[in-house]
């Protein structure tokens, strides 16, 4: 079982002006990875509201928190800069793999600015904010977790697959 967080980093959502279906779709389709959503929160778009948030589900052992939204070039958008304030250490080849993949979809998949990192044994990931993004991004990535969560929690000792 994996723990995950999901963070919702939205002002429309957080207003309650819309229905948070990106979260939804991320609680879908963690289960493929026998995922459980133990945390769930719809944020304003807001730097230090989103960074406080990251700490708090990092500090209470969560392997996994998936954030959607908040990645693209207004601004407003601040979930990627929040994720660096917090993480330790970066892992750019989750990134790099969602805007290879995206990029056939759709060129304004190089606008999102989404980052992947490590805060203590916690992988954080960045996916955009719209229910398609979430889908095409968590996709291309979601064979890599289950390994990534294993390693971070020490229960791997030979990488050799
Ligand atoms: N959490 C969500 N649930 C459902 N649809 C979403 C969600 N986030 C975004 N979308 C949809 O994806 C489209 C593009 O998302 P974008 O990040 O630009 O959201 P926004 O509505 O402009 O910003 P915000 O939600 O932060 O106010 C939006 O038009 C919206 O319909
Ligand atoms: N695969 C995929 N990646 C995608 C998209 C998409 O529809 N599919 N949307 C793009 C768009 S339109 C934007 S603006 C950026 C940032 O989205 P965000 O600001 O909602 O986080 O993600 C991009 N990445």
């Amino acid at each position: 079982m994996i723990r995950v967080g999901v963070i919702t980093a939205s002002d429309r959502g957080y207003r309650g002006e819309r229905e948070d279906i990106s979260g939804k779709v991320i609680e879908e389709m963690v289960r493929e990875i026998n995922g459980f959503v133990e945390e769930y929160k719809v944020l304003p778009d807001d730097l230090e509201v989103i960074k406080k948030e990251l700490i708090n589900m990092s500090d209470k052992g969560i392997d996994l928190i998936l954030t959607t939204g908040g990645t693209g070039l207004s601004p407003r958008d601040n979930t990627p800069e929040a994720t660096l304030s917090v993480v330790e250490k970066l892992v750019p080849g989750i990134p790099e793999a969602m805007r290879m993949a995206s990029l056939v979809k759709t060129p304004h998949a190089m606008l999102s600015r989404a980052v992947a990192g490590i805060r203590g044994k916690t992988l954080i990931v960045n996916l955009p904010g719209s229910p398609k993004g979430v889908r095409e991004n968590l996709s291309v990535i979601l064979p890599a977790l289950p390994h990534a969560v294993e390693v971070l929690r020490g229960e791997v000792k030979d990488c050799g697959k």
